[in-house]
């Protein structure tokens, strides 16, 4: 049952009326301003691909957007420490059941997004982490089985946001295409965002 319908007079939801998907975490100020610097210049100094709308860098394992598939022969090597470092560190503080495996860096410009996706379940275990760096942006999650519910997640930059549950399997993530994002009514300007997204490999 949507929630409109459970209670009919909420026509309009807010975001702090939304329900948040079960497995969605949100946690703030994960990767310090010091270190966000840091992590960008190392990203920056590491050569970019252009195949998709957006510039991404592939790590661990390269990902098949077209297939939507992983295998071994995908292996592209141990991740950088930069990357390692935070796998392990999701891993000690049990985010993780064994630390990640494969890392994609996404790097958006103003007006750039990723549309509505579950990230591939044949190719990736049931913990999906990224890490906003540069700006932040509104993430809008859709209920599958009902495509009336939606969530709204501003991801600020330094936060990282954990999917898990329903938030991974049952809700489509994506990034609207804009240059400013809707915040508690007012237009938030969108910068540079890159993305750092952690997943273990289904081999
Ligand atoms: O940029 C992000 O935070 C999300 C990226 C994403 O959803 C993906 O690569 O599957
Ligand atoms: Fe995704």
């Amino acid at each position: 049952m949507s929630y409109s319908l459970f209670n009919p007079l909420e026509v309009s939801l807010s975001q702090t009326e939304a329900i948040a998907p079960i497995g969605l975490r949100y946690l703030p100020e994960y990767v310090s301003t010091r270190l966000e610097d840091r992590l960008l210049d190392l990203i920056d100094a590491a050569p970019w691909l252009g195949d998709l709308k957006r510039r991404v860098q592939h790590y661990g394992y390269r990902y098949d957007y077209k297939s939507r598939r992983i295998d071994r022969s995908m292996y592209l090597g141990p991740l950088p420490h930069w990357c390692e470092y935070y796998a392990q560190k999701f891993a000690e503080e049990g985010v993780f059941r064994s630390p990640p495996d494969q890392v994609i860096i996404n790097e958006y410009l103003p007006g750039q997004g990723i549309a509505p996706h579950i990230d591939c379940t044949p190719c990736f275990e049931d913990t999906i982490v990224s890490l906003s760096l540069g700006s932040a942006c509104v993430m809008n999650f859709t209920n599958l089985a009902d495509p009336t519910q939606h969530y709204n997640q501003l991801l600020e930059r330094g936060s990282a946001v954990v999917l898990q549950h329903a938030a991974r399997f049952e809700w489509q993530h994506g990034i609207k295409p804009l240059k400013s994002d809707p915040v508690n009514g007012q237009r938030l300007p969108r910068q540079r965002r890159v993305s750092l997204t952690f997943r273990k490999v289904k081999l």
